[in-house]
C-alpha cells in the first residue's frame, strides 16, 4: 500500500515541538524569539504565504514582526530596514519574502541579512557552510523535504537519490543534503540527456522543477519514495487548481510513498522556518553568554 506522506499533519507536529521549545527557551532566557518577515508588494500567493507564517509564528510562541512595503520601494529602503532588523536584538530570524519586484536585487538582500539571522538559509555563508557539510541555518523547503525522508525511510545511506531541479531554494541544497545523510545523488536539469532514465533508477525521488505533472509512471521505480516540491496553479475545467511537478494519480500505484500537493511539502516549508528561528535565537543567545 502507498503511504500518502501527510505534510501537514507533521508541520502541526513541528509546530507544536518548536513552541514546546520555544517556552523553555523563553522560562530559561526571559527572551522571545523574534521573527521578522518582509514582504514587498502584494503578490496574492506571496501574501497567503506571508500569513500563514505569521499565522504559524504566533502558534510557536514567536515573536512576530511584519514589514508590508510597497511594490516600487527603492532598494535603499529596503537596504535600511534589513540594517535596522540585522541590529535589533528582539529580531532573531529575518525573511524576505521572495520573488522580489524586478527593480529590487534579491542577491544583495539575501547579502545583506546577517548570517546569523538569516532563517531561510540562503545566504552565502550559510550555503557555503551546508556545501562543506558544517551546521549552518538550512533552506526551509529542503530541511522539510528531509525531515519527510528521514521519518519515512529513517538512515538514508546508501540510497539512490535524484533531484529534478537545480535552484539555489531548493534544488542544490537539497542535494547537499542528502549527499550529507551519504546518499548517492544526482541532480537533473534540462540538458541533462535521458532525465525519465536516471529518475527511473531513484530510491528518492526529489521533483523540483516547476512544469505541472512532468512526472509520470515510467520516471518512477517500484518502490521509490517521491517528494514533490512543485507547486503549479492550473486551470481544470476552468477552476484553478494546484497541481505538482508529478502526476500524482499515475505514480501512486508504483511507489510506496508520496507527498501530496497541495498538503505536502508546502506546509512544512513553514514549518521549519520556526524551527530554524528557535534554533538561530539559540546560537545568538549561546554566542552572546561566551
Ligand atoms: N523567502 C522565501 N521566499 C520563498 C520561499 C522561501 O522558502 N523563502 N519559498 C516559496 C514560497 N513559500 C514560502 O515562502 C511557500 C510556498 C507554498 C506553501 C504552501 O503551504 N503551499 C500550500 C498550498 C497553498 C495554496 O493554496 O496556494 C501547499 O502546498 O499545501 C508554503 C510556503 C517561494 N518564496
Amino acid at each position: 500500500m502507498t503511504l500518502r506522506i501527510d505534510g501537514k499533519l507533521l508541520a502541526d507536529e513541528i509546530v507544536e515541538e518548536v513552541s514546546k521549545e520555544v517556552a523553555d527557551f523563553t522560562a530559561k532566557y526571559d527572551v522571545v524569539p523574534g521573527l521578522a518577515v518582509v514582504l514587498v508588494g502584494a503578490d496574492p500567493a506571496s501574501s497567503v504565504y506571508v500569513r500563514n507564517k505569521v499565522k504559524r509564528a504566533v502558534q510557536a510562541g514567536l515573536n512576530s514582526i511584519e514589514h508590508y512595503l510597497p511594490a516600487d520601494v527603492d532598494q535603499k529602503t529596503l537596504d535600511d530596514l534589513i540594517s535596522s532588523l540585522n541590529q535589533d536584538d528582539s529580531v532573531h530570524g529575518i525573511l524576505v519574502q521572495l520573488p522580489l519586484p524586478s527593480h529590487l536585487s534579491e542577491n544583495r538582500i539575501i547579502e545583506a541579512i546577517s548570517p546569523e539571522k538569516d532563517v531561510d538559509g540562503f545566504h552565502p555563508q550559510n550555503v557555503g557552510k551546508l556545501s562543506t557539510g558544517q551546521q549552518s541555518l538550512i533552506p526551509c523547503t529542503p530541511l522539510g523535504c528531509m525531515i519527510m525522508l528521514e521519518r519515512q525511510l529513517g538512515d538514508l545511506s546508501g540510497k539512490k537519490a535524484v533531484v529534478v531541479g537545480r535552484s539555489n531554494i531548493v534544488g542544490k541544497p537539497m542535494a547537499s543534503l542528502l549527499l550529507k545523510a551519504n546518499c548517492t545523488v544526482t541532480i537533473v536539469h534540462s540538458r541533462t540527456k535521458d532525465i525519465e532514465a536516471t529518475c527511473a533508477e531513484a530510491d528518492i525521488l526529489i521533483a523540483a522543477v516547476g512544469q505541472p505533472k512532468l512526472i509520470t509512471e515510467s520516471w518512477v521505480k517500484p518502490g521509490a519514495v517521491v517528494i514533490d516540491v512543485g507547486i503549479n496553479a492550473i486551470e481544470v475545467d476552468g477552476k484553478r487548481t494546484l497541481v505538482g511537478d508529478v502526476d500524482y494519480d499515475s505514480v501512486l500505484s508504483k511507489v510506496s510513498a508520496i507527498t501530496p500537493v497541495p498538503g505536502g511539502v508546502g506546509p512544512m516549508t513553514i514549518a521549519c522556518l520556526m524551527k530554524n528561528t528557535l534554533t538561530a535565537a539559540q546560537h545568538q543567545l549561546s554566542a552572546s553568554l561566551d
